[in-house]
């Protein structure tokens, strides 16, 4: 798992929003006085998606992606990048609460990303949480993702109490697309969107599963703030299990966490410094 510490949030989602659409440049990458030029892998671009090779990502809601969504748009306008063939796999939505309302992750999604750039709607995917059947929902979902070949990409964020998507602590490493009931301390953490009326927020949720996550080629999960310190400390200090169900990437083969200097609080300096170091040995003998 790599670690990428930047200053503030809009640097973290800066970094990610780049990194997903891979300008094949140059990066610079400064630790400890010591500056090592990197080549940037590709993503998006370096991938040239067409209508029957489209690029499979996966997304997240949430306040933390926000930043990275609004970089992803201005790189849009400026023609940097098209999402024209890019098919999307949102991670997870709300059960009953109507696709109208505006804290539905339909609405989040389209008011905050999809509205705004040139994605082909028949290409967004996202679970219906009021689907008559919402077992065949989630079923037809994972069967999906699986007839375009896998997700290429999946980025994500992190809740307060570690969970990844809505695998709240308990989930099963080695679950699928499912009904989850959320967390106490999510339902608090998401009132905030409802009026902090908790009555309000709903229950329970639709949801990939933490192995749908792992099967992706590559997970990329952004965390910003205090708040997450905590979990982001489990996720890479601790040992893998599914009371922080984030720490299942230590196992996949291609992770990286983006975060900013807040959410690093709780890392012991040594972790900082051992992390950086990796990026740049591996990055460094990837050019060799
Ligand atoms: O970024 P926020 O608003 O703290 O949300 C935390 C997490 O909760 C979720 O919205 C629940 O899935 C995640 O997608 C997100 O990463």
């Amino acid at each position: 798992m790599r670690l990428i510490v930047r200053e503030t949030q809009d640097q973290a989602a800066q970094y990610i929003a780049d990194y997903i659409i891979s300008k094949t440049s140059l990066e610079y990458l400064q630790s400890y006085n010591i500056i090592l030029k990197l080549t940037a892998t590709e993503r998006i671009n370096g991938f040239s998606p067409t209508a029957e090779r489209p690029f499979v990502l996966g997304l997240p809601t949430g306040s933390s992606p926000l930043p990275i969504y609004k970089a992803l748009i201005q790189a849009y306008n400026q023609g940097k990048i098209s999402f024209r063939h890019v098919v999307t796999f949102n991670m997870d939505e709300y059960v009953g609460l109507p696709r109208e309302h505006p804290e539905s992750y339909h609405s989040f999604m389209f008011s905050n990303f999809f509205s705004h750039v040139d994605i082909d709607s028949k290409n967004v995917n996202i679970l219906n949480g009021n689907a008559p059947n919402l077992r065949e929902e989630c079923l037809s979902y994972e069967a999906k993702i699986k007839a375009l070949g896998g997700i290429e990409l999946f980025l994500g964020g992190v809740g307060s109490d570690g969970h990844i998507a809505f695998n709240e602590p308990g989930s099963s490493l080695a679950s699928r697309t499912r009904i989850k009931s959320l967390a106490y301390e999510t339902i608090v953490a998401n009132a905030r969107f409802f009026n902090n009326d908790l009555s309000l927020v709903p229950r329970m949720a639709l949801t990939v599963g933490v192995q749908t996550i792992m099967d992706a080629k590559e997970v990329v999960i952004i965390a910003s703030g205090t708040s997450k310190a905590l979990a982001i400390q489990q996720a890479i200090e601790g040992g893998v299990g599914h009371l922080c169900t984030l720490s299942c990437l230590q196992l996949h083969p291609c992770s990286m966490v983006v975060v900013d200097e807040d959410a690093t609080m709780e890392l012991k300096v040594k972790t900082v410094k051992v992390c950086i170091s990796q990026v740049l040995s591996e990055r460094s003998s990837s050019k060799a």
